[in-house]
């Protein structure tokens, strides 16, 4: 019987900050998991590195689910993000080695294809409307046929999802005067505060989605992440005065924790609703699921304890019709996005796949196989994942400080970010 000999835990930040796990078996096969939790990534790594690692050595890598409850139920303390992201990265390993040994792109392994390639879409933005159409034309040349909408609201100096010139992708910090549309956790040792205004913001947007329908026409299907900014009225409001722009989804528009806000929020609205980036578990689905709360699962394999978990989780929303809506940002490393579009090409109720390019050193460490033709994205054909670590490379870009931003409303009082 094969084991796992060694589990090294390795941080690297290349163009931002990942976690990977990197399982060795005693036959001398690879595999390998995102840990990546933004802004709090070394919480994860002590969780791996103290707690976790020392009980792998020796176990069997083919008993998936067996290692998944021993480590859910083994710890007695449940759920949370440092956990699920902390046994997302052994269950995505355990499963990239289990495809290596059978010599199998890991989608074979979850049933097969059940299409050719997965719908993905961009993040579109500006502070105004000429700097917004510019960026949906660049993503539309870039061959996204499905777009998200941020854009800048009059009165606020920032907002979520915007580009602005005065901050850089860049890992040094420095302005090079080139546009970055989503890359929030600055490099430092504080967070960046930013400044938040929910009435103007409501009174803005459906101007801005006008707009947008005008100069791109009724089929594009447009996106919009309200992040959490919303109370539940709100969001009703916002839901409502979207619907002549007949979004693809409207996501996160209230604050996750409070799943009966979004009873209130469907009662009044017909706009398709997403949310989950910030859950862990099934447990946090079950009111939403159960009742047709939402639309869309935006949980990442990387948050919510790997494949195995985030399948049952989308195996319950498909018997109310709820799709995926797998989240995919750049703090979701190559390995967390490969274990993506596995996912997502092997269930039957994928609805579409966040997807933003890493950047040039990022693609160097992490070696990828998968494939973006014609606005849509395919896993690969490569055994397991289909990527590899330059464990060397990954080692000239150490760790930086990175903080998330947070807001403040004008009279100072913090606000959800
Ligand atoms: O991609 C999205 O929809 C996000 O909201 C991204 C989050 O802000 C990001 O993952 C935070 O780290």
């Amino acid at each position: 019987m094969t084991r796992i000999e060694t589990a090294e835990v390795v941080v690297t930040s290349p163009d931002r900050n990942f976690v990977t796990l990197r399982l060795t078996t005693d036959e001398g096969l690879v595999g390998l998991g995102d840990a990546t939790l933004n802004g709090r990534e070394l919480a994860v790594v002590s969780y791996l590195r103290d707690h976790v690692v020392p009980l792998l050595i020796g176990r069997d890598p083919h008993r998936i689910e067996d290692t998944w409850q021993f480590l859910y139920r083994g710890a007695y303390w449940r759920r949370g993000p440092v956990t699920m992201a902390a046994i997302a990265a052994v269950d995505v390993a355990l499963w990239d080695l289990k495809a290596r040994a059978a010599g199998m792109p890991l989608y074979q392994l979850l049933g097969g294809a059940s299409r050719d390639g997965l719908l993905a879409y961009g993040h579109a933005s500006g502070r105004d409307l000429p700097e917004l159409f510019d960026s949906v034309r660049d993503h539309l040349e870039q061959g996204y046929r499905a777009i998200r909408i941020q854009t800048g609201v009059p009165g606020l100096k920032t907002i979520y999802g915007v580009a602005s010139n005065a901050r850089s992708a860049e890992p040094t910090g420095a302005d090079d005067g080139g546009r970055y549309d989503y890359e929030p956790a600055g490099r430092g040792p504080q967070p960046q505060e930013e400044d938040w205004d929910t009435p103007a913001y409501l009174r803005h947007l459906p101007t801005v989605f006008e707009a947008v329908r005008h100069e791109f026409g009724p089929e594009l299907p447009l996106l919009h992440d309200g992040h959490h900014r919303m109370t539940p009225i709100q969001a009703a409001k916002l839901g409502k005065s979207l619907e002549p722009y007949d979004l693809f989804w409207l996501e996160d528009c209230t604050p996750a924790e409070n799943q009966q806000g979004l009873r209130l929020v469907r009662q009044h609205t017909t706009t398709p609703l997403a949310i989950g980036e910030v859950f862990n578990t099934v447990w946090d689905y079950q009111t939403l699921v159960s009742e047709q709360l939402i639309d869309y699962v935006r949980s990442a394999v990387t948050h919510t304890g790997g494949i195995t978990a985030l399948r049952k989780i989308l195996d319950f929303a498909a018997q109310y019709q709820i799709r995926s809506g797998i989240h995919g940002p750049t703090d979701i490393s190559p390995v967390g996005m490969a274990a993506a579009l596995h996912l997502d090409l092997a269930i039957h109720n994928f609805g579409i796949q966040e997807y933003m390019k890493h950047g040039a050193r990022t693609d160097e460490v992490f070696r990828q196989s998968f494939r973006w033709e014609d606005g849509l994205l395919h896993p690969g054909d490569e055994p397991g994942l289909g990527v590899t670590l330059d464990v060397d490379g990954a080692g000239k870009y150490p760790y930086v400080q990175a903080y998330l931003p947070y807001n403040r409303l004008s009279d100072g009082t913090v606000h959800d970010w």
